[in-house]
């Protein structure tokens, strides 16, 4: 009797969660290092805390306890540019340089076929590869965002939807003004969503002129929003905007008042010293896009000296259809790997700066700092799972080196978002993967046809 009221309210004692996750690794981001046989209280879709496993499980209890042995736990990576819907054109045009690939190949088949069929069908597919990619929240601009928006809450990932704004009239929007009113009423309708934020999304200084950016910086603080752009891409946009405008690109959008806290510049390739200096001034963050970047021969960012400037830096794969595909394994990998070649500084990004470069710079640039990007108490419990089991990890002396120099996105097992588990052993748990790729293939025929 004795023995049996001591178990009773020794279990009673503890507290009950939802989830109670244990790793071999937990890698925080947050405070630097790995905690080695942690575990991970996850109640009401936060992080409730993360203790040494004996400790743990004096604390807590749950039913549903999950024993990741081999594993690094890790917080969900952020992919902070991409057009999700592009999936669907994922090698439509390869090997072309961005205004050939966009003028001849990409806006015509866009003005063809997007609609929001499209879009659902297309962000879906990248909701697929994303999940099972470990990636978490991204960072989208694309037409039809209600879309967009609606497969965002079907299945359960985190997004910032762009209010996307662009001088040239679609099926989605016959003008500028139309573009922002409905990317404004979609953001309304949807004020109450915790996975949902939204961006203002102008495409790029040559596609949007002063009197919209002017709009577009006042609605910024008006409603503290992010603001989303594609900026010093290629040596031409820098060449055009000094015949057209007289400065460059960068100088246009500061003397306009968007180079703020709130901007997150996609690219940035192109720089003096005096810009790096104006955009750390004045606050602005960077979505860093090796792949793409490399892929359209637009050139290689600075990252280096961006870094060590201080400037936030997230991480980007941009769309399928310029990368081709979208893996933020591969972007970490090739960030640290460029920043190296291209600074001639084997110690420039090591690997614990490019993950939190995919995760907490992110999060930062997105005004999410607060709810994710990092493995703290207190935050959304979106977190990544990684296998260490394969043979092609072993041996491994330092997880965090692993997980961008060794790892890929096929090792990824488990992913939560907001506690809830969207990949359960590489199986997606709110998203019919069949289906997807059916939808996939009709597309296919389509566009061809
Ligand atoms: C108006 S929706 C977004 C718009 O952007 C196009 N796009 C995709 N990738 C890039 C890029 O790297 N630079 C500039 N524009 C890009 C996309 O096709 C849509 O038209
Ligand atoms: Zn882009």
């Amino acid at each position: 009797m004795g023995l049996f009221s001591f178990g009773y309210d020794s279990f009673m004692d503890k507290r009950n969660v939802d989830t109670l996750l244990e790793a071999r690794w937990i890698i925080p981001v947050e405070v630097e290092g790995t905690l080695a046989e942690h575990a991970i209280a996850i109640n009401n879709g936060l992080i409730e805390a993360i203790l040494p496993i004996s400790e743990a499980n004096s604390r807590y209890y749950s039913s549903n306890h999950i024993k990741l042995d081999n594993h690094a736990i890790i917080p969900g990576l952020i992919n902070l540019h991409t057009h999700a819907a592009m999936t669907l054109m994922r090698g439509v045009a390869d090997d072309l340089p961005l205004m050939a690939w966009l003028k001849n190949y990409i806006w015509p088949a866009e003005s063809r076929h997007v609609d929001t069929c499209f879009v659902r069908d297309g962000t879906m597919l990248a909701c697929a590869e994303m999940l099972k990619g470990g990636i978490t929240c991204f960072n989208d601009m694309y037409f039809f965002p209600q879309a967009a928006a609606d497969v965002v809450l079907e299945c359960g990932i985190r997004a910032g939807i762009g209010v996307v704004v662009i001088d040239m009239p679609s099926a989605y929007a016959s003008d500028v003004d139309d573009y922002i009113d409905k990317g404004l009423a979609i953001r309304d309708h949807c004020l109450q969503q915790p996975l949902l934020t939204f961006c203002l999304a102008p495409h790029a200084p040559y596609s949007v002129n002063d009197q919209t950016l002017t709009k577009i910086m006042i609605l910024a603080e008006q409603l503290q929003l992010p603001v989303h752009i594609h900026l010093h891409e290629t040596k031409d946009e820098i060449k055009n905007s000094l015949a057209e405008n007289g400065v460059r690109p960068l100088m246009r959008l500061h003397k306009l008042g968007l180079v703020s806290p709130n901007l997150i510049a996609a690219h940035m390739i192109h720089l003096t010293d005096t810009e790096i200096e104006l955009f750390h001034e004045y606050g602005g963050h960077i979505a860093h896009c090796p792949t793409s970047n490399l892929k359209l021969a637009s050139g290689i960012a600075p990252v280096e000296k961006l870094l060590q400037k201080g400037i936030n830096i997230g991480i980007g794969t941009d769309s399928a259809a310029s990368n081709n595909r979208l893996d933020m394994f591969a972007e970490m990998r090739l960030t640290a790997l460029l920043a190296k070649g291209y600074s001639d500084n084997a110690e420039a990004v090591p690997a614990r700066q490019a993950l939190r470069m995919a995760t907490l710079n992110g999060a930062r640039a997105m005004g999410l700092d607060q709810i994710t990007g990092s493995l703290s108490p207190g935050k959304a419990a979106d977190i990544t799972a990684v296998d260490f089991s394969s043979s092609s990890l072993s041996p491994c002396f330092d997880p965090i080196s692993h997980l961008v120099y060794v790892a890929g996105r096929e090792q990824v097992s488990h992913v939560w978002v907001n506690g809830r588990l969207l990949l359960n052993e590489g199986e997606l748990v709110t998203l019919d993967e069949a289906d997807i790729m059916q939808q996939a293939r009709r597309w296919q025929h389509r566009l061809v046809s």
